[in-house]
């Protein structure tokens, strides 16, 4: 059944019954309506992170330098976008949506992937897998290596969509995601999502069976990057020491600042545990993904049921960047590499602030590791 053509005075209420007969919450339900408003479709010029999706090509490169000029040229197509949310103070929430006919979980899914491309075996789809974080552990590094293979398909920009446009609902965010067959799984990344509090509660609504990876690196190095991309946009930021401690000492950490909090793994993956079971997650070692990003990257592959397509042999260690570079085609040459707002340099931190601030992540770091199952050695 086709649901979002329907133009009628009725359409939201039918939505309503689909996703609630469906086994979905109200909350889900209601997210998920949306009214197709002609007046709203305008072209727009799409940027690399959606070419693909016009294109029906599974290249994207808005993130990686290297770039053939054929893909940077191809930012200039149209699409129609189609986003008008409808006031749902217009609606009898207490419609009649119960005795219904009952719909499958899976008939639901597929009303939600109703959007044909131009080949019709390409449609967009809910995430399967979603990088939920954590912010400035590699998260961009492991989207765009995943990207290489060729049964990946990966949104471009973050869509924020559980953390900031929850309000749009459900078909806001498939139109979010690239076109993909059936043969190909859907993969979204926003890191903020791993320490905003609703997130959780809001993917499991979405799906109980969406496959969660996070990345993650030593918290006081996650720590000076985060404050390095800060001070990148802010000449006048004091110094990362002045941030991180109360009253300019360097004992006492100063735990209310966003920097700080986002580094203590366990109290973020402890509210993710409260909806998903451990085995739904899978965990990577942010350094090791600089380290030996193939190793990394097959595990991946293996948690998602992929083939193994992106191996060690993908990669090439840049040595003048300091990070690998990932050639998507092995018969070819040409290497690319994320762009400069990663591998920052980082500011100078005085030791005595890192061997204090390591002090502090130690017995968090140690609950994390027990919560997980793995051990990511950090000193
Ligand atoms: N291959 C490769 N190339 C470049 N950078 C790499 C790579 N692999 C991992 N990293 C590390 O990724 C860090 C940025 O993390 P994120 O992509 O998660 O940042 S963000 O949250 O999306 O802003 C970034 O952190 P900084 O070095 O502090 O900038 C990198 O260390």
């Amino acid at each position: 059944m086709k649901i979002l053509h329907i133009e009628s005075a009725y359409y939201p209420l039918l939505l309503v019954s689909q996703c609630i007969s469906a086994g979905y919450n109200n909350d889900a339900a209601f997210s998920y309506i949306h009214k197709v408003n002609h007046d709203e479709i305008k072209p727009v010029y799409r940027d690399f992170g959606h070419v693909d999706d016009i294109l029906g090509s599974r290249i994207h490169n808005r993130n990686l330098q290297n770039v053939k000029p054929s893909e940077k040229d191809s930012n200039n197509y149209q699409h129609n976008k189609v986003t008008s949310l409808l006031k749902l103070n217009d609606i009898n929430r207490s419609a009649n949506v119960k005795n219904r006919r009952t719909e499958s979980k899976e008939e639901y899914h597929s009303n939600l992937t109703d959007t044909k491309s131009s080949d019709s075996h390409q449609t967009k789809k809910l995430p399967n897998a979603i990088i939920i974080g954590v912010k400035k552990c590699g998260t961009r590094a492991l989207l765009e290596f995943l990207r290489v293979h060729p049964d990946v398909r990966a949104t471009g920009p973050e869509p924020h969509f559980f953390d900031k446009h929850y309000e749009e609902g459900l078909e806001w965010y498939r139109q979010k995601m690239p076109l993909s067959n059936d043969a190909q799984i859907t993969i979204e990344k926003t890191p903020s999502y791993f320490v905003t509090k609703e997130v959780a509660r809001r993917v499991l609504n979405m799906s109980k069976d969406v496959k969660l990876i996070v990345v993650v690196r030593d918290p006081v190095t996650r720590a000076i990057s985060d404050y390095a991309q800060v001070a990148s946009k802010r000449k006048d930021l004091k110094p990362f020491e002045a941030m991180a401690f109360v009253d300019n000492s360097t004992t006492v950490v100063d735990t209310t600042w966003t920097v700080i909090k986002i580094g203590v793994y366990s109290k973020h993956m402890q509210k993710w545990l409260r909806y998903f079971p451990l085995g739904q997650f899978h965990f990577v070692s942010g350094e090791n993904l600089i380290a030996n990003p193939g190793e990394e990257l097959e595990k991946v592959q293996q948690f998602l049921g992929l083939s193994t397509v992106v191996t060690n042999k993908n990669f090439v260690f840049n040595g003048s960047r300091g990070f690998p570079c990932i050639k998507k085609n092995l018969k070819s040459k040409r290497v690319h590499c994320l762009d400069g707002t990663k591998g920052r340099k980082h500011p100078h931190v005085n030791p005595i602030a890192i061997k204090r601030l390591r002090d502090f992540y130690r017995p968090f770091n140690a609950k994390f590791y027990q919560m997980v199952g793995k051990d990511f050695h950090w000193l």
